[in-house]
This record gives structure tokens, C-alpha cells and sequence, in this order.
């Protein structure tokens, strides 16, 4: 644990683990399976290392999560420090690593469950409805309490490339053992980086492996996470749109659930159906099921707000 994110552990303590996490308290948490280890560091005082993230993700040898969160405040961070000039109620930031320690700009799951642990940190206080503007390398998210879960303003969603999607042509192709043949996918931008393939069948979904990478070409400049959606049939009931999804998340693999990821997916089945198309979808992912609603947000731009359950199950020292 250094006060620089490029440095890496020299010595490991009896645990396995890197020794310089020895003594770091954590706590566990997930939004529909999609689990994170968690860490209040207030003043920045312990920017992990890439190798150390990794360990402590490591399933079968470190706490295990599909990601690391560090909750910082804003103030001590460069990226918290910018986004205070314009929002200074960002007060904490979010710093973001997946389970290979890689960083990564957002996570919509992972918010949720961060402001969960800020609430049961007792470092912020929240009152069902009252909402909490949290700091993003994706900049400032706006998050809600709701009963049972969490509302997230993601903000607006864009095409990475613009062009292929106003011809409305397949200039992307994705393939993955398991498919019958390279499917054509739309690029989205949730803040960080997703492609999303439409299958016709719930079992070409299961059949798909998402054991290795899926190749997407032309690849987005800062590579991609991988959804495969099947529009449920009818597509629409009682004015809600219906996916089922699975995701092969950048720097992790296969997860269980992608908040961001059902983002993509519904902007992108959207564009596919159309003018007719609903505003409201609930995406059931194999963690279970989350919400994401398109409503025009304080700025006039269309936003996209994700809603989901956060879960604390843990908290411990690492060792
Ligand atoms: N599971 C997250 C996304 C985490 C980051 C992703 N792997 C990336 O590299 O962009 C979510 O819920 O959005």
C-alpha cells in the first residue's frame, strides 16, 4: 500500500497477501452479484498498487470481488479535486479499480453499494429520497435512496461511434466461442466502454462461453465490456421493456451483473426498436434484476438513471 498506484508489494505477510494491505479494514458488498471489496479512505492515504488489488480480489486467495472501491474524499484526489469546482457538493469520489487492478472509469453497481457503505460507515447520512452527489472518473453521479435500493443518475449515454449507428449499419463484429456465427454490435459509452450484441434465443445466450474475452472489431480505443442481450418476446409488457443479459466485464471476465452494462443494453435495444420503443426496462442479468429509466435530465439531455438493490454481507481486516 503506497501513496502511488504504480508502485508494487516487495513482500508478502503469512496471509499470502501483499504485507503492505496487512491491518487495512474492508468490507464486502455486491449489487446483484456483482461484488466489490470496499475501503474508507478518507484522507488518501492508501492508494493501492495494481498487483495488491488483484491479490486482494483473487477468489480463491484474497477476499475475492469483481472490483475494488476506495471511498476518498474528493478534496485529496486530482480528478475529486476538478470535479469540485463545478460540483461542490461532490464531497466524496469513488475511486474504482477491477478485480485485475485495472481502473476504470465507472461502475454502476458499484456506486450504489459504495454510498450503502458511506451510509453504514456513518460518513454520510441519507434519508429514503434524500440523494448524495458522488465524484466519478465519469464525472458526478447523482445517487437516490430509494426503498430497498439505490437510483443513480448515470448521466447522458453516447455512441462511440456516431457514424456506424446514424447509417445504422454492422461496421461492429463481435464473436465469441459458442456463437454460430460473428454477430454485428453497437458501441455505448456509459462513461466507460461497452458493446452490445443482440441474440435471437435465450439458449444461444446460455450456450454462449464467456470464459475468454469475446473479439470486438474495430475494439474501442480503451478496449470493452461485452453485453449479449435477448429481447424478451413480446419485447414489451405493461410499458416496460424486457432483456435478459450476460456480460463479460474488461479487467474481470463473466460477472454476475454490470449496472453500467444494462445501461448500454437498453440504449442500444432502444435504438433497435425504434420510435415505439419504451422508456422504462428492467434487465435481468444472473445476479438478478435492475432497472434503467431514460428521462431528460437537469441539463435538457436525455439521462439514463439506473436503480438497483446495494448489500453490505462483511467487514473484516485484511491480514
Ligand atoms: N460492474 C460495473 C462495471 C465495472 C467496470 C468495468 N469492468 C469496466 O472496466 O468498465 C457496473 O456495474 O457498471
Amino acid at each position: 500500500m503506497t501513496n502511488t498506484s504504480a508502485a508494487s508489494a516487495a513482500s508478502l505477510s503469512a496471509s499470502g497477501l501483499p504485507s503492505s494491505v496487512a491491518g487495512l479494514p474492508f468490507a464486502k458488498g455486491h449489487g446483484t452479484g456483482n461484488d466489490f471489496v470496499l475501503v474508507a479512505d478518507p484522507d488518501a492515504s492508501h492508494d493501492l498498487a495494481a498487483d495488491e488489488v488483484a491479490a486482494v480480489c483473487d477468489r480463491h486467495r484474497g477476499v475475492g470481488g469483481d472490483g475494488f472501491i476506495r471511498a476518498v474524499r474528493s478534496e485529496h484526489l486530482p480528478e475529486g479535486r476538478a470535479l469540485l469546482q463545478t460540483a461542490p457538493e461532490a464531497q466524496w469520489f469513488m475511486d474504482y479499480r477491477n478485480s485485475d487492478g485495472s481502473i476504470s472509469e465507472m461502475c454502476g453497481n458499484g456506486v450504489r453499494v459504495f454510498v450503502h457503505f458511506l451510509l453504514e460507515e456513518r460518513l454520510v447520512e441519507l434519508a429514503e429520497g434524500a440523494s448524495l452527489v458522488i465524484g466519478t472518473r465519469a464525472g458526478v453521479k447523482t445517487v437516490t435512496r430509494m426503498a430497498g435500493g439505490y437510483a443513480v443518475d448515470m448521466g447522458p449515454w453516447e455512441f462511440i461511434y456516431p457514424d456506424h449507428a446514424a447509417a445504422k449499419s454492422m461496421d461492429t463484429v463481435v464473436n465469441a466461442d459458442g456463437l454460430e456465427v460473428p454477430r454485428p454490435g453497437l458501441s455505448v459509452s456509459m462513461g466507460n466502454p461497452h458493446t452490445v450484441v443482440a441474440l435471437a434465443e435465450l439458449d444461444e445466450l446460455a450456450a454462449t462461453n464467456l470464459t475468454a474475452a469475446p473479439s470486438v472489431q474495430p475494439e474501442p480505443e480503451h478496449g470493452t465490456n461485452v453485453e449479449f442481450v435477448v429481447p424478451a418476446e413480446p419485447l414489451v409488457e405493461d410499458g416496460v421493456g424486457l432483456l435478459t443479459m450476460r456480460v463479460h466485464e474488461r479487467g474481470v471476465g463473466e460477472t454476475l451483473s454490470c449496472g453500467t452494462g444494462a445501461c448500454a443494453a437498453a440504449v442500444a435495444t432502444r435504438f433497435w426498436a425504434g420510435a415505439e420503443a419504451p422508456d422504462d426496462w428492467a434487465v435481468t442479468v444472473p445476479g438478478g434484476v435492475v432497472g434503467v429509466r431514460f428521462r431528460t435530465g437537469p441539463d435538457g439531455r436525455e439521462h439514463v438513471e439506473l436503480s438497483g438493490p446495494a448489500v453490505l454481507v462483511a467487514r473484516g481486516t485484511l491480514l
